[in-house]
């Protein structure tokens, strides 16, 4: 479980990010919406400790934990909007570098394995990924994530760019990371995308996080309304 409480970012004067209080309980996808500007970076950043806070906390599994500390950096994972690879290595060979470069530690399962789940199997070995469609390296970064075995995945934008059968293919892969009971936290501007993968939706404006919806209980539609109203 993810927590943020009365975290805030302050650049100089200017607000970033004001107190937002914002859980992300296992199993659980979280998506943020919001103009340009309004905080969602700035939010995924600070979780992943890019970024110092200027006040609050940041909490996994009820602990506090400072971007320093090993443990918080174990359990989290990023699929930035471009998930960076090596062009001139196949998508085993990136996860390989990766899990050897910071030492995940995968159980029993092979890398093949987090790249079939991925639907990657066919390309996995044959093809350097500057052969890959966007869709189809944003998969790799989610097997990245797999094979870290992050209990918590940060997503900023992830479906930016994709084509609706990329973006649905992704989509699902994400339904499947929620169903085994990691906590998922999405940016994204695609309010239809949000609507379809999101366990909850919040929608952000000049840093401050203004409603919290459970995505049961709206339509894309009246998503779509409330978002135009309150930005
Ligand atoms: N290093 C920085 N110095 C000063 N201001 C910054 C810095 N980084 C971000 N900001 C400001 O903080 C605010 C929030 O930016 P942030 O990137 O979090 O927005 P966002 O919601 O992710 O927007 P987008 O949809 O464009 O990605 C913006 O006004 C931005 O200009």
């Amino acid at each position: 479980m993810l927590q943020a409480i009365s975290l805030s970012k302050n650049y100089g004067a200017y607000c970033a990010l004001n107190q937002l209080n914002l859980t992300v309980k296992a199993g659980e996808v979280f998506c943020l919406l919001g103009q340009n500007g309004a905080g969602k970076t700035t939010t995924i950043n600070l979780f992943l400790g890019f970024i110092e806070p200027s006040a609050g906390q940041i909490l996994i599994d009820g602990k506090e934990l400072d971007a320093h500390d090993h443990e918080r950096r174990k359990h989290l994972a990023y699929i930035p909007e471009v998930v960076m690879l090596y062009g001139n290595l196949s998508a085993i060979e990136n996860l390989d570098y990766f899990s050897k470069l910071a030492g995940f530690n995968y159980g029993t399962k092979s890398l093949t394995d987090f790249l079939t789940q991925c639907g990657l199997q066919e390309s996995a070995h044959h093809k350097h990924l500057s052969g890959f469609s966007k869709g189809m390296r944003q998969k790799v970064g989610i097997a990245i994530a797999l094979a870290k075995n992050a209990k918590i995945i940060l997503m900023d934008e992830p479906t930016s760019g994709l084509d609706p059968k990329a973006t649905a293919e992704f989509t699902q892969l994400v339904k499947q990371l929620a169903a085994e009971g990691k906590s998922i936290l999405m940016a994204t501007h695609d309010i239809f995308n949000a609507v379809n993968v999101g366990s909850h939706i919040g929608i952000m404006k000049q840093g401050e996080l203004i409603h919290t919806l459970k995505a049961s209980e709206i339509s894309a539609n009246d998503l779509q309304e409330l978002y135009l109203q309150t930005i």
